[in-house]
C-alpha cells in the first residue's frame, strides 16, 4: 500500500529512513531546520554532511514548513535526537490530529526526568493518542541502510495494527521489519545498549582486547534485561533485535557514534573533546546518567553502568574504572543475573 509520510530530521538515521520508504515508493517529505540543507537535497539530491557519496532518490522530498509537512501527512516519522523533545514535542502537538501516527526511531532516556522518548511524546503531545505510537528500533546503522545492506528491525506498538502498518509502509527486500508489542523493552534496549558502546569504545580505546568487549556485551545484556524487566519488559525482548541484536552491532561496528566516542575517551582524550569530534548525536553519555539514576532509584544493581557514569560525570581515570570491575565480590553467574541488589 501507498502512503504519505513526514519524517522529522533530517540527520544521518532520518535521512536512511527516508530513503527506505522513497525505495518503497511511498511519498515522503524530509523536514529539517535547515533551508541550507532543503535546498542541496531538492536539487542534488544528496545530504552530504549525513550519508556521504550517496544520492537520495529523487522523489524524496525536503522542506522547513513543519506545519505543512504535519498536516499534510496522517504519518509522521520522528528521528530528532533526544534531546530536541521538550522544546519540539509541544510545537509538533499544534499541527496533528488524533488520527496521527507517530513512529519515533530515536534512542535515549531524559536524564532529568528519566521518561523514555514515548513516554515525553506522550506528555507534551496531548493530541497523540498512545495506540497511535510506535516505536522503530534494532540494528541498524544509517551508514549501512543507505547502502542497502541488508538490515531487520523491529517496529513495536501497543496497538499491533498500528504496527503492522509501519512494518508495511517500511518493508523490502533490504530492509526486514519485525513487529513487537513490548514498547518497554523495546524502547529501553535500544536506549541502555548506547551506554554499553561507550565502554566498549573506551576498552578498545585503552587497549584492552575482544575478551574484554564480549564480557561487557554479555554483562552489560545482563544488566539492561535486570532494570528492563524491573521496569515492566518482557525479558525475551532484550534477546531479539531490539535487545542484544543492537548491542552487538553498537559494541563492534565502526560507524557507531558511540563506540567511537567511547574509543576516543579510552585513548586518552576528554568527554567534551569526544563528544565534539563526532559532529553527530552520542545518545549514550546522556543516557548513561538517566540509566544510573533509574538503578539508584529502583535499587537494581548496574556496575558496568555505574562505572561509565564516575567515568562520563566524575572524571574518573577509565583503567581503574575497569579495574573496580574486575575486582568486584565473587559471584555465581545466574544468580548475578537475576540479582536486584546485591
Ligand atoms: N545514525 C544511526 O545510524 C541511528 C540508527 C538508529 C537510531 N538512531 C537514533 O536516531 C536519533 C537521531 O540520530 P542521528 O544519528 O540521525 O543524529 P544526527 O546527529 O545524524 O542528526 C540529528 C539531526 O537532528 C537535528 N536536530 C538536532 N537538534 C534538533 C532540534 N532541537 N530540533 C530539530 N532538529 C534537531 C540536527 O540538525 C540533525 O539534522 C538518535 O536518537 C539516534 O540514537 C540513529
Ligand atoms: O551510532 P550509534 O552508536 O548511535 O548507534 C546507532 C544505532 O542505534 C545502531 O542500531
Amino acid at each position: 500500500m501507498k502512503y504519505g509520510v513526514t519524517v522529522l530530521g533530517a540527520g544521518s538515521w532520518g535521512t536512511a529512513l527516508s530513503m527506505v520508504l522513497a525505495d518503497n515508493q511511498q511519498e515522503v517529505t524530509l523536514w529539517t531546520r535547515s533551508q541550507d540543507q532543503a535546498v542541496f537535497i531538492n536539487q542534488y539530491h544528496m545530504n552530504p554532511k549525513y550519508i556521504k557519496d550517496i544520492p537520495l532518490p529523487h522523489n524524496l522530498i525536503a522542506t522547513t514548513d513543519l506545519e505543512m509537512a504535519l498536516t499534510k501527512n496522517q504519518y509522521i516519522v520522528l528521528v530528532t535526537p533526544s534531546h530536541s523533545l521538550y522544546d519540539l514535542a509541544p510545537i509538533i502537538n499544534q499541527w496533528i490530529s488524533n488520527e496521527t501516527k507517530i513512529v519515533h526511531a530515536i534512542k535515549g532516556i531524559d536524564p532529568e526526568s528519566l521518561l523514555c522518548v514515548s513516554d515525553i511524546l506522550l506528555t507534551y503531545m496531548p493530541k497523540l493518542l498512545p495506540e497511535n505510537l510506535a516505536i522503530l528500533s534494532g540494528p541498524s546503522h544509517a551508514e549501512e541502510v543507505a547502502l542497502r545492506k541488508p538490515t531487520t528491525v523491529v517496529i513495536s506498538s501497543k496497538s499491533i495494527t498500528v504496527a503492522e502498518t509501519f512494518q508495511d509502509m517500511f518493508m523490502n527486500q533490504n530492509f526486514r521489519v519485525y513487529t513487537n508489542t513490548d514498547t518497554i523493552g523495546v524502547e529501553l534496549g535500544g536506549a541502555l545498549k548506547n551506554i554499553i558502546a561507550l565502554g566498549a569504545g573506551i576498552s578498545d580505546g585503552l587497549g584492552y582486547g575482544d575478551n574484554a568487549k564480549a564480557a561487557l556485551i554479555t554483562r552489560g545484556l545482563a544488566e539492561i534485561t535486570r532494570l528492563g524487566v524491573h521496569l515492566g519488559a518482557d525479558p525475551s525482548t532484550f534477546a531479539g533485535l531490539a535487545g542484544v541484536g543492537d548491542l552487538i552491532v553498537t559494541c563492534t561496528s565502526i560507524h557507531s557514534r558511540n563506540y567511537r566516542a567511547g574509543k576516543l575517551i579510552g585513548e586518552g582524550n576528554t568527554v567534551e573533546e569526544a563528544i565534539a569530534k563526532m559532529e553527530m548525536v552520542v545518545e549514550g553519555v546522556r543516557t548513561t546518567k538517566a540509566a544510573y539514576e533509574l538503578s539508584k532509584k529502583h535499587h537494581v544493581t548496574m556496575p558496568i553502568t555505574t562505572q561509565l557514569y564516575e567515568i562520563l560525570f566524575n572524571n574518573k581515570n577509565a583503567k581503574e574504572a575497569v579495574e573496580n570491575l574486575m575486582a568486584r565480590v565473587k559471584k555465581d553467574e545466574v544468580e548475578a543475573n537475576l540479582s536486584i541488589e546485591k
